[in-house]
Formats: C-alpha cells, structure tokens, sequence
C-alpha cells in the first residue's frame, strides 16, 4: 500500500466512526474529495464513494500475488474502507426499504438486496456471519441517519439536536458501540425537554425507531418491523385510575369494567424496542413510583395479575414542564428522574431556531405546507414566508412552537391572515386595571388576561400555573383564549 493510498484510508477510518451530523464527518468528506462546502452533499457523496472505490481496487491490484500481502495494520485499514464503502454504495437500497416499510407498518417486509450486499462483503472476504452483523448494523445506522435527519433545519440548535440524537442511538463512539452495547442499551434511559409544540415526539421516535434489529438470512427479513419497536403513550391523556393499566396492562376482572385482558405497553414492547413516555411530568408520585421499579428491576405485574413480566425495552421520556422547578417542589421525584436520564436532550424553541438562522422558516414552512396540502408548492411557500416575516410582531415569542406555526399556516390559506398572541403594553396594563375598577369584566376574561400578563412576564405556562395555582393546562386555555379569533 503506497503512502497516499494509506493516508486516505486512514481518514476512511475516522470518517466511519465521526457522527454523521458532525463537523469532524464534513470536514473530511471535504479533505477527500477536494470539494468546497457549497458543493451539495450528493456530490460530495458520490465523489467520496468513487474516491474510496477506485483507492479499494488499485491496492487489492497491487497485493496480487498474495506474497505481496499486506501488513496487519494496512489489512484493517483496508477492511474498514470496504465496510464505508459497502455501506453508502447500498444507502439509497436502504432508503427505499425504509420508506416501504414505513408504508408497510407491523409488517416486515423481504430485503430484495440482501444477497447483494453480503455477497460483496464475502468477496471482500469478510466472513458471512461477521457480514450478517454489519448488515443488521448497516441498517440501524441508515434508520438512525434518516429519521434523525428528517428533523430540518441548519441553525445551530437543530444541528446539535441531531448530534446529541445520533449519540444516542450509537454513543460517541460507534467502535465500542459495536463491540459491546449493540445489544445492551435497555439502560439508557432518556428524558427529553423542552417547550410544548417543539418536536420532542419527532426526537422521541427518531431514537425509538434507531434501535438494533438483527437480519435473519433465511427469511430475508429483519426480525421485527421498525415500526413495531417503538411504542408510545401520552401519559395526561389517561386519568390517573387507567395510567397503570395502559402502562402494565391489567387481567380481565381486575376491576370494574375490565372486561377483557389488556395488554400494557411494557409488555407489548419488544426486547430491542422503546417506549416513549410523553408528559412524564403529568404523572403522579404513586405512578412514578411504580415506573422506577420497573426501570430498576426490569419486571413488572399487570393489574390484578400475580405473574410478573420482564421488560427489555428503552425507556424514552419528555415532559414540556421545568422539571428543575418540579424537582424542588416536590412533584417529580428525584430517583426517579436520575433513573430517567442517562441522557438529557433538550429540544430548541422555535424562535430560538429562528434568532440562529432566519432563514429556517421557510425550510420548516416547506415541511409544513406539504404537509397540510399533500404536495410541495413552492407559491404557497414564498407567499406565507413574506406574510410571516412581515406581519410577525418584533421579537415575536412564538409560544405554540412548530405547532403554532402550522395553525399559522392553517389560517394563513383559510383567511389570508394570522392574529400574533400581541405582547402586552403598558396601557394593555392600565386598562385590565380600569376594566377590573370598572367590574366589567366576566370571570373567564379576568382569568385570561391576567394569566396573559404573567405569562408575558414569565414565559412560561409552568411559572404562570405556580404562581395561580391553576392547573398548567387550564393556564395555557385561558392564554390561548387571548388569541382565538373570536376574541380579536
Ligand atoms: N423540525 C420539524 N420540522 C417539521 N415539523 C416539525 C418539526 N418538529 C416538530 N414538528 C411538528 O410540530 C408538531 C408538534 O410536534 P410534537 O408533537 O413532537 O411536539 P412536542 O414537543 O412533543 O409537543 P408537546 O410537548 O405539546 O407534546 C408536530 O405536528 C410535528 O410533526
């Protein structure tokens, strides 16, 4: 192997190993193949793959005849450049896989190049079950990839949004991922924060739906679907006498009204799989009790049952609340949360995305119109960006977050226009004060604009709720009320 050759595969190396949303990853893909960073990211790519092809070829030539072999180091160089570059040449294959399986739902659909894929790696002379592995580990890494880069956006909040998901999934270093937690990251447990509407669902399922899931070669199918893996719940849906039973499943005459036998979500959750536990901040001491003994003994018993089951899975929580604030007053137990967080990952505010990189908005605003609409249209895209940047009051806090921006969207086709929750001045201020001297006002307006006057302050339905001892959603209907249409 010639010097350059051995300083490209080196670079290979690390290449394979950096976080695909990191800077480190970029910066080499750049080194290799000479190309400035505006260049798009499919060439870049295609260049790369070409780049670590022809390098493959040229030393496999060169150590024919084998007494020409190569030294051990330069052997793992080189097989760590066939792993790279195996894995993009079949990225798109895996695109499409994912997409047919997203369609496709519980069921596990066939891997039309499998034989493909493992064929290469044997005639690079890697050994089939060492390929059968790569291949499941080839898989989580394009499931990880395309959920995880399906959050958009380039403002530096996002971008170590993705980061902190990617490390997640495989840690920050996929060496000793591979070699020992593939299949030990049950214990893992991780809290996701951040404000209402932010997209912690969306974090939640990209790590939930990452998880390892072996290939079997004689069905030519993964052993569960990745839609299956992932499970989730939202916890202030359920009043407190059902939480445990949606939690642990309950036995048929357990209780009033439990008819037949219902199976938890910890029992319907498979060994590799996760279950996303939304609003963990809504749930009570008892339940939290409950869930900490299942994240330490890793066993559980259904309502009314004397059998107790295991659970496998990776636990995935989020709340919208401060837990900090729930912490000190007593609401979120502290074994709990340190049971919860081998990992904290917050979700930026949108007008955080927004400060970072103005132009994110129109990027969020493709998604969204796609979404409502079914089909991009970039018309549609420039007319609400121009509406939006025009009309949006300065410094505008963006309470609902993306959620927010989708109903402004929403109203935008319906009406043209959008109402902006207006902040409050000083002769807002003075006249509530008139309003209430005057006893004009009823008990739902008083309540909402005096709970949109703390909110002003505070910024946080969480702090407003404290401070009125009212519940948080309660406070959040009587600030919304501010800036339904039929009140403006
Ligand atoms: N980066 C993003 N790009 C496009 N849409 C997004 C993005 N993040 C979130 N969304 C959309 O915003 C909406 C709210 O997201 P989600 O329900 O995940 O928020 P949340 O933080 O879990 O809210 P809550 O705390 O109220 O449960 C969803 O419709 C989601 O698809």
């Amino acid at each position: 192997m010639q010097d350059h050759e051995r300083d490209l595969l080196n670079k290979i190396r690390e290449a394979a190993f950096a976080n695909p949303f990191g800077r480190t990853r970029s910066a080499i893909d750049l080194a290799v193949t000479g190309l400035s960073s505006t260049a798009s990211n499919d060439t870049i790519l295609a260049q790369l793959i070409e780049r670590v092809g022809e390098t493959i070829d040229s030393i496999k030539k060169s150590t024919t005849p084998p007494s020409k072999s190569l030294s051990e180091d330069d052997r793992q160089l080189l097989r760590f450049a066939v792993l790279f570059h195996t894995f993009h040449l079949f990225c798109d294959s895996f695109d499409e896989h994912i997409q047919k399986q997203i369609e496709k739902g519980d069921d596990c659909c066939h891997i039309d190049f499998a034989s493909d894929m493992l064929g290469l790696l044997a005639e690079h002379g890697i050994e089939e079950k060492e390929a059968i592995r790569f291949f499941s580990l080839f898989f989580q890494m394009r499931r990880a990839f395309y959920f995880i880069n399906g959050i958009a956006g380039k403002s530096e909040c996002v971008m170590h949004l993705r980061r902190s998901l990617w490390n997640n999934v495989f840690t920050s270093d996929i060496r000793l991922y591979d070699r020992f937690l593939w299949d030990r990251m049950e214990d893992f447990s991780t809290m996701i924060l951040g404000e209402t509407g932010t997209g912690k669902g969306l974090a939640a399922a990209a790590i939930g739906r990452s998880g390892y899931i072996p290939f079997n070669p004689r069905t030519g199918r993964f052993r569960e679907s990745f839609a299956k893996t992932f499970i989730s719940i939202n916890l202030s849906q359920f009043p407190e006498q059902l939480i445990e039973s949606e939690l642990f499943g309950h036995k048929k005459g357990a209780f009033t009204g439990a008819v037949e036998t219902h199976k938890g979500i910890f029992s319907r959750c498979s060994p590799n799989g996760a279950i996303f536990l939304d609003e963990i901040g809504e749930v009570s001491i008892p339940v939290q009790i409950k869930l900490l003994q299942v994240l330490q003994d890793r066993v559980f018993t259904p309502v009314g049952s004397h059998k107790r089951e295991k659970f496998q899975g990776r636990v995935i929580a989020a709340t919208n609340r401060l837990i900090e604030q729930s912490r000190k007053d007593g609401t979120f137990r502290d074994d709990f949360y340190y049971r919860l967080c081998s990992d904290i990952i917050e979700v930026p505010p949108l007008r955080q995305r927004l400060r970072e990189h103005p132009a994110e908005l129109r990027a969020i605003l493709k998604i969204i119109i796609k979404r409502i609409i079914g089909s991009a249209d970039k018309d549609l895209e420039e007319k609400t960006t121009a509406y939006i940047r025009e009309h949006q009051p300065e410094e505008y806090h963006w309470p609902g977050n993306i959620r927010e921006l989708e109903q402004c969207v929403r109203r935008f086709i319906l009406n043209s226009c959008y109402q902006w929750q207006q902040p409050l001045t000083e002769s807002d201020s003075e006249a509530f004060l008139a309003d209430i001297n005057n006893g004009s006002l009823s008990a739902t307006e008083l309540l909402s604009r005096y709970c949109k006057i703390l909110y002003e302050k505070s910024g946080t339905y969480e702090a407003v709720s404290q401070q009125t001892r009212l519940d948080r959603r309660t406070v959040k209907k009587y600030i919304l009320l501010n800036n339904s249409p039929d009140n403006v």
